[in-house]
């Protein structure tokens, strides 16, 4: 092992200059060069090897040993390197870390190669472009994005190389952020010259640049038609997009560049357009905590609660249901009309047998690129064999359940050639032999029969030799370094014959061959070797049969998706008492008893009580509710709830509602909380404005938009003003259904003015110094907001509650009497504000540490008997 300190300065040697080198690091600088960027995994033996700055890099990030072996070109080698069996676990550690790995195999033939063995890259892993399962989230789709800009229009490609789907849209700046939050891009493809807009530097996806000339629109054009087979992208209503052509271009030749082949799976093109979905900005993927908390988390979230799909592929289209909402309502619509036909047939069923079935979608996706493995073939094969009974369980009677069904059948000769062709329980890895069927190719099984004989042979000969030789314990083996021997301890040695020649020596035997064994043993290994290559090009021959039914294929993967995910839909609209929304051309959001179904999840899973169900009622001639209350008494979640019901209904989803009635709805804008964005250097109140202003602009009358408490990040005046320009600027020019929760009291007199708005309150009661929340939306403004005894009921220190409470009745008294000047730190007066209770009295004269149990359950009595006595 060597320090890293030490050696960080030792000059690297000069690929351009090989001179000096030895052969192998002469071969692996010739493929270094090719993969400047990215850390080169270089076969050797059972390890793969980094050298010099890989070799730092790499130490550094997967804390493996650093080493040098050897001298080239008169330096020493630094090295690290990883088992080739544990390579995945590697790999999957470095993508989450956003490093790409090109890997270097043994290529040539070990036994005939004259200097190094012939090594090539054959693939390059990079954070978008994974297709293995082991490094996939199975729930969640990994995308590569390109982006680019011409003039003022984003170009925007991207590629999810695991399932096979390609996208493609334009954008204008303000949409960019919106899109990096809808496709949460695994990996960024950007223009060298054109990556440091603060959107893109905000992106948590790992970072590529690519050069300029890579971004080529008429490039990009004739690849997409090459990709896609067809003449023009007219078709796709995608020959216009310019910029987003130029985008596909390097994505493209990326992905084909790591995958080291043609993308045959990826066989059609989505043209998104953001004038076609529901606009969900960052702010709202992250204030209604969509597929992530505040803190980051997968759950709870309203994914993680209508996610309870049976597969990956399930789950995968739930989330982009989710995230790409429609705004026209017939796709949507369509999903209800399933889910209502299945919760009339029954789910349970179909979602048992959905349990056992296999990544259609991406066992064909690895099909493709012909890197699918032995097992995920036999999957494939159960699963095809599965068909019949699931599409006797797939309701059936809506166009879209028809639709689905019709996807369920493909060819019957793909599961037929699966079966005659792969072994019941193939190998893990293709190099272990075991993979193809016997019965699928005659010379095969002869090969194999050869090997299989072996143990017969060996038994008979080791009986034939003990009978030649007299020597009983003499035995016949085989160990993969020595191949077959005979076996003589130091007790029989006397007699072995002269036809025994020695083979190795141990400390109580020596090892023999024989002629005859040795002839045994060149037959014997080379028809292993020649059963393992001839199952090595079966394989190949059968990868490349399935490629006629890749598009079928795909379809089924499509298909299982779905159905798992509307099945999911329809499992949580009747576990958690859904409604089907209805969709209405006139402009309204009419929602009967609504309830925000996560807080309602957990309110049910700690017991904390019931969720109070409350209304929401907006449509032309009221659309702005001005909502007061206390802390804690439910504006927020009032206002997410109906937020939630909204984009439920819109991905096509039942809702938690006893009825809903909605208008259209062109986007759901959100501006609640403050959480400092220190890494953009923006403070709380900045962040605010901003968001702010970002809604002002963008919010049409179609718009849904949620303010919480806008404003409270600055002085009481300075934000009051902001609050009621806003919200008039919201009633007057935007026109949108606003929910606009707020402490200032001044709003409630909004409505009064303005004739869409209208006070709503959440309600609260008090209880001697407590409050009790009811959570129920009520008409009219609150009559105060409770902010004192929220604080008593966290805990603050009864002085502290009392000063506070003393200034704020100053405060009420001198606003009453029209005087402003308040002492905000005077005491309150000396005396309590009112007289201990008895129960109080015999509180403070109880010292339990002197007491004993009984004492102190006798004082525990006494205090219950004087709070009786307080109360009656
Ligand atoms: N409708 C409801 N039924 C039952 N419990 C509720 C309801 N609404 C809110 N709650 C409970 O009250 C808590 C506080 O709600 P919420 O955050 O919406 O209050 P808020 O009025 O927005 O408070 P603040 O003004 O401090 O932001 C929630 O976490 C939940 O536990």
């Amino acid at each position: 092992m060597i320090d890293e300190t030490e050696t960080a300065a030792s000059p690297r040697p000069a690929p351009a200059s090989l001179e000096g080198h030895t052969p192998m690091m002469a071969q692996y600088f010739r493929l270094k060069a090719d993969h400047p960027d990215t850390l080169l995994f270089y076969r050797m033996g059972d390890f793969y090897e980094l050298f010099y700055d890989d070799a730092r890099k790499a130490h550094r990030l997967l804390d493996i040993t650093l080493t040098t072996r050897g001298q080239s070109a008169g330096q020493p080698v630094i090295m690290a390197g990883v088992p080739v069996h544990s390579v995945e676990g590697y790999l999957a550690r470095l993508l989450k870390l956003g490093e790409s790995v090109a890997v270097a195999e043994q290529v040539g033939d070990v036994a005939t190669a004259k200097g190094p063995v012939e090594r090539k890259v054959v693939r390059v892993v990079t954070p978008g472009t994974v297709t293995d399962s082991e490094l996939l989230n199975d729930r969640a789709d990994t995308l590569l994005l390109a982006i680019t800009r011409q003039r003022q229009t984003w170009g925007l490609a991207w590629l999810g190389l695991a399932s096979g789907q390609l996208g493609v849209t334009e954008c204008v700046e303000r949409e960019l952020p919106g899109w990096l939050a809808r496709l949460a891009p695994a990996e960024l493809l950007l223009d060298r010259e054109n990556d440091a807009h603060p959107a893109l530097q905000a992106c948590r996806a790992a970072r590529t640049a690519r050069p300029s000339w890579q971004f080529d629109s008429a490039l990009g054009l004739r690849k997409l038609c090459e990709q896609l087979n067809v003449g023009s992208l007219a078709g796709f209503n995608a020959q216009a997009l310019g910029t987003a052509h130029a985008a596909a271009a390097a994505l493209l030749s990326y992905a084909e560049h790591t995958q080291g082949r043609a993308l045959a799976h990826v066989q059609t093109l989505t043209v998104e357009r953001c004038s076609e979905l529901l606009e969900l900005p960052p702010a709202t993927h992250r204030n209604l905590e969509l597929t992530e908390t505040l803190r980051g988390e997968a759950a709870p979230t309203l994914l993680s609660l209508i996610d309870t799909c049976r597969t990956g592929m399930g789950s995968r289209a739930l989330r982009q249901w989710m995230t790409h909402p429609l705004r026209d309502r017939a796709l949507a619509s369509g999903r209800h009309a399933a889910i209502e036909q299945m919760l009339a047939d029954g789910i349970d069923r179909l979602r048992d047998a959905l349990r056992g079935i296999s990544d259609v979608e991406r066992i064909t996706s690895r099909v493709a690129l012909r890197q699918a493995r032995p097992r995920e073939l036999s999957g494939l094969r159960q699963t095809l064999a599965q068909l019949p009974a699931l599409r006797e369980l797939a309701p059936r009677g809506t166009a879209l359940l028809d639709a689905l069904h019709a996807d369920l059948s493909p060819d019957p000769a793909v599961g037929q050639l699966l079966a005659r062709a792969v072994a019941e329980e193939p190998a893990v890895l293709l190099r272990d032999g075991g993979v193809i069927a016997t019965g699928f190719d005659a010379e095969l099984d002869e090969l194999r029969a050869i090997g299989q004989n072996c143990d017969a042979f060996l038994l008979e000969l080791e009986t034939r030799e003990r009978a030649r030789t007299g020597i009983t314990n003499l035995r016949v083996q085989f160990n993969r370094v020595h191949g077959f021997y005979i076996e003589v301890t130091s007790s029989g040695l006397d007699r072995v014959p002269l036809d025994y020649q020695r083979r190795q020596t141990l400390k109580n035997a020596e090892r023999f061959i024989t002629p005859e064994l040795k002839t045994f043993e060149d037959k014997a290994l080379s028809a292993q070797d020649r059963a393992l290559a001839r199952e090595k090009w079966l394989f190949e021959q059968l990868l490349d049969q399935l490629q006629h039914w890749l598009q079928p294929l795909a379809a089924l993967g499509r298909a299982l998706a779905s159905l798992d995910a509307l099945a999911a839909l329809a499992e949580r609209a009747t576990t958690l008492d859904w409604c089907r929304p209805e969709f209405v051309s006139h402009p309204c959001l009419d929602i009967e008893a609504g309830r925000h179904p996560v807080v309602q999840a957990r309110l049910a899973e700690t017991g904390a009580g019931d969720f109070i169900a409350n209304d929401c009622r907006l449509d032309a001639r009221t659309k702005l509710q001005i909502i007061t209350g206390p802390n804690m008494g439910g504006k927020s979640t009032y206002m997410r709830q109906v937020a939630l019901i909204v984009l439920l209904a819109a991905m096509g989803s039942y809702v938690p509602a006893r009825r809903c009635r909605l208008g259209p709805i062109d986007a759901i804008h959100t501006r609640i909380g403050a959480a400092d964005d220190l890494a953009n250097a923006q403070s709380t109140f900045m962040m605010e404005m901003t968001e702010a202003a970002a809604i002002v602009h963008g919010a049409t009358e179609h718009s849904l938009v949620l303010m919480d408490e806008i404003g409270r990040g600055t002085s009481t005046f300075d934000g009051l003003a902001l609050a009621s320009a806003i919200a008039t600027q919201l009633h007057d020019r935007n026109k949108s259904f606003t929910l606009f929760a707020t402490h200032y009291f001044e709003l409630t007199e909004f409505p009064r003015k303005h004739e869409r708005a209208l006070n709503l309150h959440v309600s609260a009661v008090e209880s001697g110094d407590d409050i009790v929340f009811l959570h129920a939306i009520e008409p009219g403004p609150a009559s105060r907001s409770y902010g004192v005894q929220v604080a008593r009921l966290a805990g603050m220190p009864p002085a502290l509650v009392r000063q506070a409470r003393h200034t704020l009745e100053a405060l009420e008294t001198n606003s009453r009497a029209g005087d402003p000047q308040v002492d905000l730190f005077a005491a309150p007066a000396a005396s309590p504000v009112r007289e201990a209770s008895a129960v109080e009295q015999a509180m403070a004269a109880i010292n339990p540490d002197a007491m004993s149990p009984k004492e102190a359950l006798d004082a525990l009595y006494r205090l219950k008997q004087l709070q009786a006595q307080g109360q009656g």
